[in-house]
């Protein structure tokens, strides 16, 4: 399949960094999530790491654009878009996996994800073909005519990821990918995130260190709305101690990475 090259896609990169935040703060209802948030990110796959209610979820929502930040800065691909600017650009180059996706029950997964396409603006022509291959990629060729009321909770994720990847973004965000995934479904999903890495800042949300360590180039932890640190998960395996809660060095180093944070904000 020949794909359609945008205008966009061949203009000269102007941007140092496809996401950056600066002193980003995001509401989630009242609570302010994303108190004061700087992050940079380039092509490559960055896993976000953090305890539950550590802003994660309204991170990646200020990120898809789904929510204005509160304030701070925050540049997509090189574009204000903590301002009132005109998002459609941007939004035709993001794939995002919410934590809760809806879906008509009805709809096939070939509809479903067509019509994801159809959102994201995608020229008509390429509709089909890119269909097929973003069902392809998550392994559900074979089910890519049925309903999507029919499927189980994993399959659901994995349509879920297929409409992300579906207008082959610049920026993909997933939030909690592996959720309700089986071991082989997993193991076939981090090839494809490191397939997509390649050439695509993605930022994927865990709770599975071992899933970032086997998938990821970089790892983002994040708690109290800010960020912790960032590095390798190489890197992050020494962080951690024997004494450290965890299973393997990386779950150490998480653990003495958030127990020194929390160390230094009381
Ligand atoms: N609608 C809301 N109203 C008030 N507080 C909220 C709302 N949504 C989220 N919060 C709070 O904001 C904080 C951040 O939530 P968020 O869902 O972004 O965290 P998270 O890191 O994704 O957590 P998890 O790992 O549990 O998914 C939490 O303290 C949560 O209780």
């Amino acid at each position: 399949m020949v794909r359609t090259v945008s205008a966009a896609e061949t203009a000269p990169q102007t941007y140092a960094w496809p996401v950056k935040a600066e002193g980003l703060r995001v509401q989630a209802g009242r609570h302010l999530a994303v108190n004061g948030l700087d992050l940079a990110l380039g092509t490559g796959v960055h896993g976000l790491l953090g305890p539950n209610g550590a802003g994660k979820t309204t991170m990646m929502r200020a990120l898809a654009t789904v929510v204005r930040p509160a304030d701070g800065r925050l540049e997509l691909l090189g574009q204000p878009v903590h301002t009132r600017a005109d998002l459609r650009g941007v939004r035709r180059a993001l794939g995002y996996l919410p934590q809760h996706f809806g879906f008509y029950p009805r709809f096939t997964v070939r509809e479903f994800v067509e019509y994801m396409a159809w959102l994201k603006e995608m020229p008509a022509g390429d509709v089909p073909g890119a269909v097929q291959r973003a069902i392809e990629r998550v392994g559900l060729a074979d089910r890519a005519d049925k309903k999507m009321k029919t499927l189980s909770g994993g399959m659901l994720r994995r349509v879920g990821i297929a409409q992300a990847i579906v207008n082959d973004p610049q920026i993909l965000l997933l939030d909690e990918p592996t959720v309700g995934l089986d071991p082989e479904q997993r193991m076939t999903f981090r090839d494809l995130l490191r397939e997509l890495g390649a050439d695509t800042c993605v930022l994927v949300s865990t709770h599975l260190v071992e899933d970032v360590v086997a998938a990821c180039t970089d790892v983002v932890l994040v708690d109290t709305g800010r960020l912790v640190w960032q590095g390798t998960p190489q890197e992050l395996a020494r962080w951690g101690a024997a004494g450290d809660a965890g299973d393997s060095p990386a779950e150490r180093g998480y653990s003495a990475l958030l127990r020194t944070h929390r160390a230094g904000t009381r």
